[in-house]
């Protein structure tokens, strides 16, 4: 275990001195894009202006032919384009593969100033978290760069789960955790085939009312992710840093998508991925609070003037602790009303 004194001393000589705390930035969606795929590709510059974060996706979903070239292809987009505000992530390759060393060694190298986070895939525990940071604090250091790069691991292991409070305290580095459904379906043996969402055959039933045990009970279909999610919320909010859910693969079911987004939304996570542009203003709907719930909790905050004590509103007691609550629902709709005006009228804060 490190000397918690040298926990914010950089990892290599002349290498950014790693910050306290992660920013908050609003994080609604990680939109993802393969870098070889030229028609996608060409979007980029477009789609980088309605998203909060654009991802260039090295890893799984490129085909291994097209490894060399998702990577090189974006070099050339994070050189070309102008991202604004909007943050710039790529989702490099497992740890365990030949291409994760060229990966980071180029991207820090000719993108460095450009990247804000690397997801990194498979984490299985702090040991793969150590091993980026100390490669990244090198890199930068050589690139002569003046910020660090954050970094996000991807949930997605059996072992990743079981190690989850170490990973997300690994380093200052660590900027948030991801849900992978899929790859943690396959890791932990479970019996769907889908990427993220629920199973029909997941379910409770309710409770016989006669002879007949197939007559009048009513089943309701539970969510598989549940427990994952809020493990993973809670090492996150322990270490300041943020989580999000990961992918939803049923495209078209976009209706279940927004379910799926707005279970983890409530659950604490700050935002998803999109893996097709339809899946865009899904995650921004989902992620960003009500009007009506902004416009409740500022009038909570108002009545609590010093947030002690306890006031009736609307039938309802509210004292410190709901209090909290709400300042948690403005801190969010002040940041991304920050961002973007239609919800900046619509809160009118
Ligand atoms: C488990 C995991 O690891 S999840 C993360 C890894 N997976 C990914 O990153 C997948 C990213 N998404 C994709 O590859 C694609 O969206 C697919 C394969 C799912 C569907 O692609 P398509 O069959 O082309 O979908 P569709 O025909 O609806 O696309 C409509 C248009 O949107 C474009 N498009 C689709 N996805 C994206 C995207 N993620 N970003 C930008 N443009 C996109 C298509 O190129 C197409 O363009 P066109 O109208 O000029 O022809
Ligand atoms: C997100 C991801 O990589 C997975 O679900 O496997
Ligand atoms: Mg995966």
């Amino acid at each position: 275990m490190r000397n918690p004194r040298a926990f914010l001393r950089p990892l290599a000589v002349g290498a950014p001195k790693p910050s306290s705390d992660v920013p908050f930035r609003p994080s609604r969606m990680i939109h993802f894009f393969d870098p070889s795929n030229e028609k996608m590709a060409a979007k980029v510059p477009d789609i980088a202006m309605k998203v909060d974060i654009i991802l260039g996706n090295l890893e799984d979903a490129v085909k291994t032919e097209k490894k060399e070239a998702a990577r090189q292809g974006l070099v050339d987009i994070a050189k070309a384009t102008d991202f604004g505000d909007t943050q710039l992530w790529t989702r490099v390759n497992s740890l365990d593969s030949p291409w994760v060393l060229d990966d980071i060694v180029t991207l820090v190298t000719e993108i460095g100033d450009k990247l804000d986070v690397i997801m990194v895939p498979k984490v299985e525990g702090p040991q793969d978290i150590h091993y980026v940071d100390r490669l990244l604090a090198q890199l930068e250091a050589r690139a002569g760069l003046d910020r660090q790069i954050l970094v996000h691991a991807i949930l997605e292991t059996a072992e990743g789960v079981a190690n989850v409070e170490e990973i997300a305290a690994a380093s200052p580095r660590m900027q948030g955790i991801s849900l992978g459904p899929a790859d943690l379906a396959a890791s932990r043996r479970m019996k769907t085939t889908r990427v993220g969402g629920g199973h029909p055959g997941y379910l409770v039933r309710q409770d016989p009312t006669g002879e007949d045990l197939t007559a009048g009970r009513a089943t309701y279909q539970q969510d598989l992710w549940h427990y994952t999610i809020s493990r993973m919320v809670d090492a996150c909010a322990m270490n300041d840093i943020l989580p999000f859910y990961g992918p939803f693969g049923d495209i078209k079911d976009v209706v279940a998508c927004e379910d799926q987004f707005r279970n983890a939304f409530l659950l604490g996570c700050v935002g998803a991925w999109s893996l097709h542009p339809v899946q865009i203003d899904i995650a921004k709907k989902v992620f960003s609070p009500s009007p009506e719930d902004v416009a409740h909790a500022k009038r909570v905050v108002e009545a609590m003037g010093d947030g002690s004590g306890a006031v009736m509103i609307d039938g309802k007691m509210e004292d410190d602790a709901s209090c909290k609550q709400c300042l948690v629902m403005l801190d969010l709709a002040k940041s991304l009303a920050e961002r973007d005006p239609e919800l900046a009228a619509a809160y009118d804060l």
